[in-house]
Protein backbone atom coordinates (compact mmCIF):
# COMPACT_ATOMS: atom_id res chain seq x y z
CA UNK A 1 0.00 0.00 0.00
CA UNK A 2 1.39 3.60 -0.85
CA UNK A 3 1.97 6.32 1.73
CA UNK A 4 0.53 9.82 1.84
CA UNK A 5 3.50 11.39 -0.91
CA UNK A 6 3.47 14.30 2.02
CA UNK A 7 5.58 12.19 4.80
CA UNK A 8 8.41 12.97 2.15
CA UNK A 9 8.02 16.25 3.23
CA UNK A 10 7.91 15.39 6.71
CA UNK A 11 11.09 13.35 6.40
CA UNK A 12 12.72 15.81 4.43
CA UNK A 13 11.97 18.02 7.41
CA UNK A 14 13.57 16.02 9.75
CA UNK A 15 16.46 14.60 8.39
CA UNK A 16 17.39 18.20 7.93
CA UNK A 17 17.62 19.11 11.51
CA UNK A 18 19.30 15.48 12.08
CA UNK A 19 22.03 16.35 9.63
CA UNK A 20 22.92 19.32 10.99
CA UNK A 21 24.35 16.58 13.87
CA UNK A 22 23.77 18.88 16.89
CA UNK A 23 21.61 15.97 18.99
CA UNK A 24 20.80 12.67 18.49
CA UNK A 25 19.02 11.15 15.86
CA UNK A 26 16.59 9.57 17.76
CA UNK A 27 16.38 12.37 20.09
CA UNK A 28 15.52 14.90 17.49
CA UNK A 29 12.94 12.33 16.15
CA UNK A 30 10.89 11.36 18.88
CA UNK A 31 11.13 15.25 19.40
CA UNK A 32 9.73 15.78 15.87
CA UNK A 33 6.80 12.79 16.30
CA UNK A 34 6.01 14.63 19.45
CA UNK A 35 5.14 18.09 17.94
CA UNK A 36 3.40 16.09 15.10
CA UNK A 37 0.55 13.85 17.04
CA UNK A 38 -1.34 13.45 13.57
CA UNK A 39 1.40 11.13 12.12
CA UNK A 40 0.49 7.54 12.18
CA UNK A 41 2.42 4.54 13.28
CA UNK A 42 2.89 3.20 9.76
CA UNK A 43 4.04 7.36 8.39
CA UNK A 44 6.42 7.30 11.75
CA UNK A 45 8.01 3.83 10.59
CA UNK A 46 9.12 4.94 7.25
CA UNK A 47 9.77 8.35 8.32
CA UNK A 48 12.28 6.75 10.75
CA UNK A 49 13.63 4.03 8.50
CA UNK A 50 13.95 6.84 6.12
CA UNK A 51 16.20 8.72 8.08
CA UNK A 52 18.61 5.63 9.02
CA UNK A 53 18.77 4.65 6.02
CA UNK A 54 20.56 8.14 4.92
CA UNK A 55 22.73 7.57 7.97
CA UNK A 56 23.91 4.54 7.17
CA UNK A 57 24.97 5.42 3.35
CA UNK A 58 24.85 9.16 3.52
CA UNK A 59 28.32 9.08 1.57
CA UNK A 60 27.21 7.42 -1.05
CA UNK A 61 23.93 8.56 -1.64
CA UNK A 62 25.38 12.32 -1.32
CA UNK A 63 27.68 11.26 -3.98
CA UNK A 64 25.16 9.59 -5.95
CA UNK A 65 22.96 12.21 -5.98
CA UNK A 66 25.05 14.66 -8.12
CA UNK A 67 27.04 17.98 -7.06
CA UNK A 68 24.86 20.16 -4.90
CA UNK A 69 22.78 16.77 -3.30
CA UNK A 70 19.55 18.66 -2.15
CA UNK A 71 17.80 17.72 0.87
CA UNK A 72 14.66 16.09 -0.90
CA UNK A 73 16.70 14.17 -3.34
CA UNK A 74 18.53 12.46 -0.40
CA UNK A 75 15.14 11.98 1.01
CA UNK A 76 14.25 10.25 -1.65
CA UNK A 77 16.70 7.95 -2.05
CA UNK A 78 16.25 7.38 1.96
CA UNK A 79 12.68 6.26 1.59
CA UNK A 80 12.79 4.20 -1.09
CA UNK A 81 15.49 2.44 0.43
CA UNK A 82 13.20 2.05 3.68
CA UNK A 83 9.74 1.46 1.90
CA UNK A 84 11.01 -0.08 -1.71
CA UNK A 85 10.45 2.52 -4.67
CA UNK A 86 7.04 1.18 -5.25
CA UNK A 87 5.46 2.25 -2.33
CA UNK A 88 5.91 6.01 -2.94
CA UNK A 89 3.91 8.30 -4.85
CA UNK A 90 4.15 11.84 -5.65
CA UNK A 91 7.63 11.85 -7.51
CA UNK A 92 8.89 14.14 -10.24
CA UNK A 93 10.34 12.72 -13.31
CA UNK A 94 13.65 13.49 -12.17
CA UNK A 95 13.26 12.00 -8.94
CA UNK A 96 11.70 8.85 -11.00
CA UNK A 97 15.12 8.41 -13.29
CA UNK A 98 17.32 8.61 -9.98
CA UNK A 99 15.60 5.63 -8.63
CA UNK A 100 15.97 3.62 -11.61
CA UNK A 101 19.32 4.75 -12.31
CA UNK A 102 20.22 3.63 -8.61
CA UNK A 103 18.58 0.34 -9.26
CA UNK A 104 21.13 -0.15 -11.73
CA UNK A 105 24.45 0.82 -9.81
CA UNK A 106 26.95 -2.29 -9.16
CA UNK A 107 27.70 -1.48 -5.60
CA UNK A 108 30.75 -3.71 -5.63
CA UNK A 109 32.66 -1.82 -8.37
CA UNK A 110 32.65 1.50 -5.78
CA UNK A 111 36.02 2.26 -4.02
CA UNK A 112 36.14 1.01 -0.65
CA UNK A 113 36.08 4.41 1.16
CA UNK A 114 32.47 4.88 -0.73
CA UNK A 115 31.68 1.44 0.11
CA UNK A 116 32.02 1.31 3.36
CA UNK A 117 30.15 4.75 3.94
CA UNK A 118 32.15 5.76 7.30
CA UNK A 119 33.87 9.17 7.15
CA UNK A 120 37.35 9.11 5.71
CA UNK A 121 38.92 9.33 9.66
CA UNK A 122 37.14 6.68 10.77
CA UNK A 123 37.99 4.27 7.86
CA UNK A 124 41.49 4.66 8.26
CA UNK A 125 41.20 3.90 12.06
CA UNK A 126 39.44 0.73 10.91
CA UNK A 127 42.13 -0.43 7.97
CA UNK A 128 44.98 0.16 10.06
CA UNK A 129 43.28 -2.12 12.86
CA UNK A 130 41.84 -5.02 10.88
CA UNK A 131 42.75 -4.65 7.50
CA UNK A 132 40.97 -3.57 4.32
CA UNK A 133 39.04 -6.73 3.65
CA UNK A 134 38.13 -6.85 7.44
CA UNK A 135 37.33 -3.37 7.56
CA UNK A 136 34.76 -3.67 4.65
CA UNK A 137 33.06 -6.72 5.78
CA UNK A 138 32.36 -4.95 9.37
CA UNK A 139 31.31 -1.95 7.29
CA UNK A 140 28.76 -3.51 5.78
CA UNK A 141 26.91 -4.82 8.69
CA UNK A 142 27.38 -2.00 10.83
CA UNK A 143 25.57 -0.63 7.50
CA UNK A 144 22.53 -2.89 8.66
CA UNK A 145 19.74 -2.35 11.18
CA UNK A 146 20.52 -4.60 14.13
CA UNK A 147 17.59 -7.30 15.21
CA UNK A 148 16.08 -7.03 18.56
CA UNK A 149 17.69 -8.83 21.29
CA UNK A 150 16.21 -9.96 24.81
CA UNK A 151 17.11 -11.04 28.09
CA UNK A 152 15.00 -13.55 29.93
CA UNK A 153 14.97 -12.46 33.77
CA UNK A 154 16.18 -16.15 35.67
CA UNK A 155 14.44 -14.34 38.58
CA UNK A 156 11.17 -15.08 36.74
CA UNK A 157 11.00 -16.94 33.74
CA UNK A 158 13.09 -19.61 31.52
CA UNK A 159 14.00 -19.37 28.29
CA UNK A 160 11.88 -22.04 27.12
CA UNK A 161 8.63 -20.94 28.77
CA UNK A 162 9.61 -17.59 27.29
CA UNK A 163 9.84 -18.47 23.48
CA UNK A 164 6.37 -20.32 23.97
CA UNK A 165 4.30 -17.42 25.37
CA UNK A 166 6.06 -15.00 22.51
CA UNK A 167 5.25 -17.73 19.57
CA UNK A 168 1.17 -17.30 21.07
CA UNK A 169 1.57 -12.84 20.81
CA UNK A 170 2.97 -14.48 17.74
CA UNK A 171 6.34 -13.30 18.03
CA UNK A 172 9.13 -15.86 16.55
CA UNK A 173 12.17 -15.96 19.13
CA UNK A 174 15.23 -18.13 18.55
CA UNK A 175 17.94 -18.81 21.48
CA UNK A 176 21.28 -16.13 21.34
CA UNK A 177 24.42 -18.69 20.61
CA UNK A 178 26.30 -17.38 23.55
CA UNK A 179 24.10 -15.72 25.97
CA UNK A 180 21.64 -18.52 27.54
CA UNK A 181 19.84 -16.49 28.53
CA UNK A 182 19.98 -14.46 25.39
CA UNK A 183 16.23 -14.27 22.15
CA UNK A 184 17.00 -12.63 18.87
CA UNK A 185 13.96 -11.16 17.41
CA UNK A 186 13.99 -10.40 13.81
CA UNK A 187 11.25 -7.91 13.25
CA UNK A 188 10.47 -4.61 15.79
CA UNK A 189 7.44 -5.73 17.59
CA UNK A 190 6.13 -3.57 20.61
CA UNK A 191 6.98 -5.21 23.24
CA UNK A 192 5.68 -2.77 26.16
CA UNK A 193 2.06 -3.88 26.38
CA UNK A 194 3.22 -7.70 26.52
CA UNK A 195 2.46 -9.36 30.13
CA UNK A 196 6.21 -11.02 29.65
CA UNK A 197 7.66 -7.47 29.92
CA UNK A 198 5.50 -5.76 32.28
CA UNK A 199 6.29 -8.20 34.92
CA UNK A 200 9.68 -8.00 34.11
CA UNK A 201 10.26 -11.65 32.68
CA UNK A 202 11.95 -10.00 29.41
CA UNK A 203 14.32 -7.07 29.07
CA UNK A 204 15.97 -5.56 25.61
CA UNK A 205 19.36 -6.19 25.79
CA UNK A 206 21.83 -7.08 22.93
CA UNK A 207 23.34 -10.11 23.44
CA UNK A 208 26.69 -8.73 23.53
CA UNK A 209 26.19 -6.92 26.42
CA UNK A 210 24.27 -10.04 28.03
CA UNK A 211 27.98 -11.49 28.33
CA UNK A 212 30.03 -8.45 29.51
CA UNK A 213 27.30 -8.74 32.44
CA UNK A 214 28.27 -12.73 33.16
CA UNK A 215 32.23 -11.69 32.81
CA UNK A 216 32.16 -10.22 35.85
CA UNK A 217 31.24 -13.45 37.73
CA UNK A 218 29.15 -11.99 40.61
CA UNK A 219 28.18 -14.54 43.34
CA UNK A 220 25.77 -14.40 45.43
CA UNK A 221 25.97 -12.08 48.74
CA UNK A 222 28.54 -10.22 47.37
CA UNK A 223 29.45 -6.52 47.52
CA UNK A 224 29.57 -5.29 43.87
CA UNK A 225 29.98 -2.06 41.84
CA UNK A 226 28.17 -0.99 38.32
CA UNK A 227 30.44 1.85 38.06
CA UNK A 228 28.73 3.46 34.97
CA UNK A 229 25.11 2.02 35.23
CA UNK A 230 23.23 4.38 32.95
CA UNK A 231 19.91 2.37 32.32
CA UNK A 232 20.88 -0.16 33.91
CA UNK A 233 20.94 -2.89 31.27
CA UNK A 234 23.91 -4.77 32.88
CA UNK A 235 23.12 -3.78 36.22
CA UNK A 236 19.13 -5.57 35.97
CA UNK A 237 21.28 -8.82 34.37
CA UNK A 238 24.24 -8.55 37.11
CA UNK A 239 21.39 -8.37 40.24
CA UNK A 240 19.38 -11.68 38.74
CA UNK A 241 22.86 -13.62 38.31
CA UNK A 242 23.25 -12.59 41.99
CA UNK A 243 19.99 -14.04 42.60
CA UNK A 244 18.82 -10.62 44.22
CA UNK A 245 21.23 -10.89 47.06
CA UNK A 246 24.10 -8.76 48.78
CA UNK A 247 24.71 -5.34 47.54
CA UNK A 248 24.86 -4.31 44.00
CA UNK A 249 25.78 -0.38 43.76
CA UNK A 250 24.50 1.39 40.12
CA UNK A 251 26.97 4.28 40.22
CA UNK A 252 26.56 6.96 37.37
CA UNK A 253 26.94 10.79 36.95
CA UNK A 254 23.86 11.04 35.32
CA UNK A 255 20.99 11.17 37.70
CA UNK A 256 18.77 11.34 34.46
CA UNK A 257 19.76 7.92 33.51
CA UNK A 258 19.80 6.63 36.49
CA UNK A 259 16.40 7.59 36.92
CA UNK A 260 15.34 5.28 33.86
CA UNK A 261 16.39 2.56 35.60
CA UNK A 262 14.02 3.02 38.26
CA UNK A 263 10.79 1.40 36.28
CA UNK A 264 12.95 -1.47 35.05
CA UNK A 265 14.43 -2.27 38.20
CA UNK A 266 10.61 -2.13 39.92
CA UNK A 267 9.57 -4.95 36.69
CA UNK A 268 12.24 -6.80 37.21
CA UNK A 269 11.66 -7.79 41.15
CA UNK A 270 15.80 -6.93 42.39
CA UNK A 271 15.77 -5.83 45.56
CA UNK A 272 19.66 -5.54 45.82
CA UNK A 273 20.52 -2.53 44.09
CA UNK A 274 21.45 0.84 45.21
CA UNK A 275 21.50 3.53 42.64
CA UNK A 276 23.73 6.07 43.50
CA UNK A 277 24.54 9.21 41.57
CA UNK A 278 28.40 10.04 42.02
CA UNK A 279 29.41 13.96 41.39
CA UNK A 280 32.45 11.84 39.37
CA UNK A 281 35.01 9.45 39.60
CA UNK A 282 36.83 10.74 42.73
CA UNK A 283 33.43 11.77 44.24
CA UNK A 284 33.54 10.76 48.55
CA UNK A 285 30.98 8.50 48.01
CA UNK A 286 32.99 6.14 46.17
CA UNK A 287 36.21 6.35 48.49
CA UNK A 288 33.75 5.40 51.23
CA UNK A 289 34.20 1.92 49.60
CA UNK A 290 37.51 1.93 48.84
CA UNK A 291 39.17 -1.57 48.63
CA UNK A 292 36.00 -3.21 49.50
CA UNK A 293 34.03 -3.92 47.02
CA UNK A 294 34.34 -8.00 45.36
CA UNK A 295 33.87 -6.86 41.89
CA UNK A 296 33.30 -4.07 39.76
CA UNK A 297 32.50 -2.96 36.29
CA UNK A 298 33.82 0.11 34.38
CA UNK A 299 31.21 -0.07 31.49
CA UNK A 300 33.14 3.25 30.09
CA UNK A 301 31.59 6.22 28.43
CA UNK A 302 33.27 5.86 24.88
CA UNK A 303 32.48 6.67 20.88
CA UNK A 304 29.65 3.91 20.36
CA UNK A 305 31.53 2.75 17.19
CA UNK A 306 30.20 -0.78 17.75
CA UNK A 307 26.54 0.17 18.16
CA UNK A 308 26.25 1.94 14.19
CA UNK A 309 23.57 -0.85 13.48
CA UNK A 310 21.91 0.83 15.84
CA UNK A 311 22.75 4.29 16.02
CA UNK A 312 24.56 5.33 12.40
CA UNK A 313 24.64 9.27 13.03
CA UNK A 314 27.34 8.56 15.85
CA UNK A 315 29.67 8.15 12.81
CA UNK A 316 28.96 11.20 11.21
CA UNK A 317 28.64 12.69 14.76
CA UNK A 318 31.68 11.85 16.17
CA UNK A 319 34.92 13.15 15.89
CA UNK A 320 38.92 11.73 16.14
CA UNK A 321 39.47 14.88 19.39
CA UNK A 322 36.39 13.63 20.86
CA UNK A 323 37.94 10.44 20.61
CA UNK A 324 40.86 11.55 22.49
CA UNK A 325 39.16 13.11 25.14
CA UNK A 326 36.87 10.05 25.49
CA UNK A 327 40.25 8.02 26.02
CA UNK A 328 41.71 10.53 28.91
CA UNK A 329 38.10 10.25 30.27
CA UNK A 330 38.44 6.35 30.23
CA UNK A 331 41.90 5.78 31.97
CA UNK A 332 40.37 8.30 35.01
CA UNK A 333 37.37 6.50 35.70
CA UNK A 334 39.19 3.23 35.22
CA UNK A 335 41.79 4.20 38.13
CA UNK A 336 38.92 5.79 39.94
CA UNK A 337 36.81 2.64 40.11
CA UNK A 338 39.96 0.36 40.61
CA UNK A 339 40.74 1.69 44.47
CA UNK A 340 37.26 0.15 45.29
CA UNK A 341 38.75 -3.44 44.43
CA UNK A 342 39.62 -5.22 47.11
CA UNK A 343 42.44 -7.76 47.38
CA UNK A 344 41.99 -10.85 45.22
CA UNK A 345 38.81 -8.61 43.59
CA UNK A 346 38.26 -8.50 39.97
CA UNK A 347 37.83 -5.30 37.84
CA UNK A 348 36.08 -5.54 34.26
CA UNK A 349 36.94 -3.08 31.65
CA UNK A 350 34.45 -2.68 28.73
CA UNK A 351 33.06 -0.47 25.84
CA UNK A 352 30.90 -1.07 22.90
CA UNK A 353 33.85 0.75 20.72
CA UNK A 354 35.67 -1.07 18.28
CA UNK A 355 38.62 1.26 18.84
CA UNK A 356 41.55 -0.42 19.88
CA UNK A 357 42.49 2.87 21.54
CA UNK A 358 39.62 2.99 23.94
CA UNK A 359 40.06 -0.50 24.51
CA UNK A 360 43.39 -2.47 24.79
CA UNK A 361 45.19 1.25 24.91
CA UNK A 362 42.84 1.77 28.25
CA UNK A 363 43.92 -1.64 29.59
CA UNK A 364 47.61 -1.72 28.33
CA UNK A 365 48.15 1.85 30.37
CA UNK A 366 45.99 1.26 33.15
CA UNK A 367 48.28 -2.06 33.81
CA UNK A 368 51.40 -0.29 33.15
CA UNK A 369 50.66 2.17 36.55
CA UNK A 370 49.28 -0.41 38.75
CA UNK A 371 51.48 -3.18 39.33
CA UNK A 372 49.24 -4.26 41.90
CA UNK A 373 46.35 -5.63 39.35
CA UNK A 374 47.03 -8.69 36.40
CA UNK A 375 44.98 -9.42 33.24
CA UNK A 376 42.88 -12.63 33.39
CA UNK A 377 43.19 -14.08 30.30
CA UNK A 378 39.83 -13.37 28.37
CA UNK A 379 39.77 -17.29 27.56
CA UNK A 380 40.04 -18.69 31.17
CA UNK A 381 37.07 -16.46 32.24
CA UNK A 382 34.95 -17.43 29.11
CA UNK A 383 35.88 -21.44 29.97
CA UNK A 384 34.95 -20.70 34.02
CA UNK A 385 31.62 -18.99 32.71
CA UNK A 386 30.71 -21.45 30.51
CA UNK A 387 30.37 -18.76 27.37
CA UNK A 388 31.24 -20.88 24.16
CA UNK A 389 33.42 -18.03 22.08
CA UNK A 390 36.84 -17.96 21.59
CA UNK A 391 38.95 -15.31 22.27
CA UNK A 392 42.42 -14.59 23.50
CA UNK A 393 43.28 -12.15 26.19
CA UNK A 394 40.40 -9.94 25.61
CA UNK A 395 36.68 -9.68 24.82
CA UNK A 396 36.14 -9.15 21.38
CA UNK A 397 32.32 -9.02 19.80
CA UNK A 398 32.26 -8.00 16.28
CA UNK A 399 28.75 -7.59 14.78
CA UNK A 400 30.36 -8.89 11.26
CA UNK A 401 31.73 -12.43 13.46
CA UNK A 402 29.40 -12.61 15.99
CA UNK A 403 25.94 -10.98 15.32
CA UNK A 404 25.86 -8.74 18.46
CA UNK A 405 26.84 -4.86 18.17
CA UNK A 406 30.38 -4.69 19.09
CA UNK A 407 32.16 -4.97 22.61
CA UNK A 408 35.40 -4.76 24.20
CA UNK A 409 35.73 -6.30 27.63
CA UNK A 410 39.17 -7.03 30.06
CA UNK A 411 39.16 -8.53 33.44
CA UNK A 412 41.45 -7.44 36.00
CA UNK A 413 41.95 -8.93 39.12
CA UNK A 414 43.52 -7.11 42.36
CA UNK A 415 46.42 -9.18 43.34
CA UNK A 416 46.11 -11.02 46.97
CA UNK A 417 46.68 -8.97 49.87
CA UNK A 418 50.56 -8.26 50.77
CA UNK A 419 51.07 -10.44 54.04
CA UNK A 420 51.44 -7.08 56.48
CA UNK A 421 47.99 -5.64 55.07
CA UNK A 422 46.22 -8.89 56.06
CA UNK A 423 47.60 -8.37 59.79
CA UNK A 424 46.27 -4.80 59.97
CA UNK A 425 43.50 -3.87 58.50
CA UNK A 426 43.73 0.00 58.58
CA UNK A 427 46.62 -0.87 55.94
CA UNK A 428 44.46 -2.19 53.64
CA UNK A 429 42.48 1.07 53.72
CA UNK A 430 45.92 3.18 53.16
CA UNK A 431 46.60 0.75 50.10
CA UNK A 432 43.08 1.06 48.82
CA UNK A 433 43.31 4.87 48.79
C1 LIG B 1 28.22 3.07 28.14
S1 LIG B 1 27.21 4.01 29.15
C2 LIG B 1 26.65 2.83 30.32
C3 LIG B 1 25.60 1.88 29.81
C4 LIG B 1 25.05 0.98 30.90
N1 LIG B 1 26.10 0.32 31.66
C5 LIG B 1 24.12 -0.08 30.35
O1 LIG B 1 24.47 -1.27 30.30
O2 LIG B 1 23.00 0.29 29.95
C6 LIG B 1 28.38 4.93 30.07
C7 LIG B 1 27.81 5.65 31.27
O3 LIG B 1 28.90 6.24 31.98
C8 LIG B 1 28.41 7.36 32.66
N2 LIG B 1 29.55 8.18 33.11
C9 LIG B 1 30.23 9.15 32.46
N3 LIG B 1 31.23 9.64 33.23
C10 LIG B 1 31.19 8.94 34.39
C11 LIG B 1 31.96 8.99 35.59
N4 LIG B 1 32.98 9.85 35.74
N5 LIG B 1 31.64 8.14 36.59
C12 LIG B 1 30.59 7.28 36.47
N6 LIG B 1 29.83 7.18 35.34
C13 LIG B 1 30.12 8.01 34.33
C14 LIG B 1 27.49 8.00 31.64
O4 LIG B 1 26.56 8.87 32.25
C15 LIG B 1 26.85 6.77 30.99
O5 LIG B 1 25.61 6.49 31.58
Amino acid sequence: MRLPPAILGNAEEVLREILRFTSPADVTLSRYFKDHPRLGGRERGAIAECVYAVLRQKSFFTDFAGTGASMRRLTVLGMAEAIGADSLGGLSEDETALLTRIKEIDRSLLPPKKLANLPDWLYDKFVAQYGEEETLALAAVLNTAAPLDLRVNSLKADRDKVIAELATAPIAAEPTPYSALGLRIWKKPALQNLPLFKEGAIEVQDEGSQVLAQLLGARRGEMVVDFCAGAGGKTLAIGAIMRSTGRLYAFDVSEKRLTKLKPRLARSGLSNVHPVVIAHERDAKVKRLAGKIDRVLVDAPCSGMGTLRRNPDVKWRQQPEGIAELTEKQASILDGAARLVKFGGRLVYATCSLLDEENEGIVQGFLASHPDFELVPMHKVLAEQRIPLEMGDYLKMLPHKHGTDGFFAAVLERKAAPVKAVADESDEDAVAE
